[in-house]
């Protein structure tokens, strides 16, 4: 698995479609930020838009062949103001899908990693 891509560690498309599952349904429990996504299980079809929109953002940033065709990290997350508490706790929800599907610990810290270098792109806009 060396010389894997991260799209490939992740398991590939289906790995990700797992993952992301197991992201939203995670944020749809935690306290933290549990509030800002729930409305969204009202409009399944808007739900089902953002999730594709997830894969295709792992899989275009993880070097699989997906178009991501949402908005911009700014753009999307503007007039949130999300804080460094919520960011933490969205990346919690990411690490903990991560674990639960057996990502193996470098491939997590790589997820991490990219995690982390688009917080500023997300915090506070
Ligand atoms: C590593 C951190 C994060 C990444 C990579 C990320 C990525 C994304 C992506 C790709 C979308 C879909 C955009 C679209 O459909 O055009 C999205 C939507 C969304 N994100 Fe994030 N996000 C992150 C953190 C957060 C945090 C911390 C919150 C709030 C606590 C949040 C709240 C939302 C909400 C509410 C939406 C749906 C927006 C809408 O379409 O109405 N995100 N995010």
């Amino acid at each position: 698995m060396e010389n894997a891509s991260l799209y490939e560690r992740l398991g590939g498309s289906n790995g990700i479609n797992t993952l992301v599952e197991k992201i939203v349904a995670n944020h749809m429990e935690n306290p933290t930020i549990r509030a800002r996504f729930r409305p969204y299980l009202d409009t399944p079809e808007k739900l089902a838009t953002t999730k594709q929109h997830l894969c295709a953002f792992l899989e275009a940033g993880s070097g699989g062949n997906a178009e991501y065709r949402g908005r911009s990290m700014p753009e999307t997350h503007r007039g949130m103001n999300i804080n460094a508490t919520e960011y933490l706790a969205a990346v919690d929800d990411i690490m903990a899908a991560l674990e639960e599907e057996q990502i193996d610990a470098q491939t997590q810290k790589d997820v991490l990693a990219i995690a982390y270098s688009l917080k500023g792109e997300i915090l506070h806009h």
